[in-house]
């Protein structure tokens, strides 16, 4: 990345700076993790695979270094425009940062001989051997990050594992980690410590994000769609904010939920207006709780048909190539 940091002269000694890529399969832990390490819920995390769509940079600073944390879409065969967007988002946001961290769910096997077994057998998936190498072509220092590790049924089988990955790639770390149990998040630390370069702060120490609120509140409501509603309104819906009003007192929001078609209008609005109203009313205390302000919030449904198919109309919902970190415009 460009170094735009004004020199700063009172910078602390010995005080390390520079971008951190987090990256790998769709639906890894990536925004769980980097929220973990910000203490903060600021990307989107939920069940379903391909909840973050957009790149967003999470600040983290400590009193001995600041990495810009990229939270990377996840990595996968695009089939419609808006995944191809997806992937070229992942890989542009690997390319130019100090460290890359794929991080790789830990496979699950029953406890017991039955699972010793299955676990000599496994390997790294296809999928998961692809995202390796297409970021090993970034040529960057390159950790493993295992995640989801409270869900191994033996600890034992972690040492087969970390060899399995080894084999496919010679990684500069490994580290075990389990963002929900905060474990192994000193381990990964002193990882991200080590791959600075010695530098001040890019950001003001209490920055989190790149990101105005505005953005956040569309990707909490978002989330919060995902959440009531993923298996039936799969990726077709987007969300824009119209208004972002900061008032004395709260904050007046307004939003427009797009969806591809009528009957997913119907859906999201629900009998009643229901399930709109439960939308509104779990998205407004998410958002709430990142400012620390009340707010009010108004949403709305549009149907904008084929919008995950077109690009100019992915363009006008705010997924614009590149445009997703400031000053990056000559990585493209
Ligand atoms: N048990 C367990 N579950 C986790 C952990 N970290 C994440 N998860 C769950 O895994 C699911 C996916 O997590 P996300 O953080 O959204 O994954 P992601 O990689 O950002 O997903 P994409 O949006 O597809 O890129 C969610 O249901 C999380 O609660 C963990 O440490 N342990």
């Amino acid at each position: 990345m460009d170094d735009d940091r004004p020199s700063d002269e009172s910078s602390e000694a010995g005080f390390r700076s520079g971008f951190v890529a987090l990256c790998g399969r769709p639906n890894v832990g990536k925004s769980t993790l980097l929220n973990a390490l910000l203490g903060e819920e600021l990307a989107v995390a939920t069940q379903l695979p391909q909840t973050t769509r957009e790149r967003m940079l999470g600040i983290w600073t400590t009193e001995r270094f600041q990495a810009v944390l990229v939270d990377t879409p996840g990595i996968h065969r695009p089939k419609s425009a808006l995944n191809k967007f997806m992937v070229d988002e992942a890989l542009r946001g690997a390319r130019g940062v100090d460290l890359v961290l794929m991080l790789a769910e830990v496979p699950r096997f029953a406890p017991g001989p039955a699972g010793e077994a299955a676990a000599a057998d496994w390997e790294p998936g296809p999928g998961a051997r692809d995202a390796v190498a297409q970021l090993a072509e970034s040529g960057r220092r390159m950790v493993l990050v295992l995640t989801k590790c409270d869900l191994l049924t033996e600890r034992d089988l972690l040492l087969p594992i970390i060899s399995k990955w080894q084999a496919v790639h010679a990684f500069d770390g490994v580290v075990p980690v389990s963002a929900l149990r905060q474990r192994g998040l000193e381990a990964l630390r002193a990882e991200v410590e080590q791959a600075l370069p010695a530098g001040p702060a890019y950001y003001a120490p209490d920055q989190l994000s790149d990101r105005s609120m505005r953005w956040h509140a569309a990707e909490l409501i978002r989330a919060v769609l995902f959440e009531r509603l993923g298996q039936e309104l799969p990726y077709s819906s987007a969300v824009t904010i119209s208004e972002f009003k900061e008032l004395r007192e709260r904050d007046r929001v307004e939003a427009l939920i797009h969806v591809e078609r009528g009957s997913q209008k119907g859906i999201v609005i629900g009998a009643k207006g229901r399930t709109i109203k439960a939308i509104s009313m779990g998205a407004r205390e998410r958002i709430s709780a990142l400012t620390g302000r009340p707010c009010e919030l108004f949403v709305e449904v549009r149907v904008t048909p084929r919008w995950t198919k077109d690009p100019k109309k992915l363009d006008d919902l705010g997924y614009r190539a590149g445009g997703a970190v400031s000053g990056e415009g000559s990585d493209d």
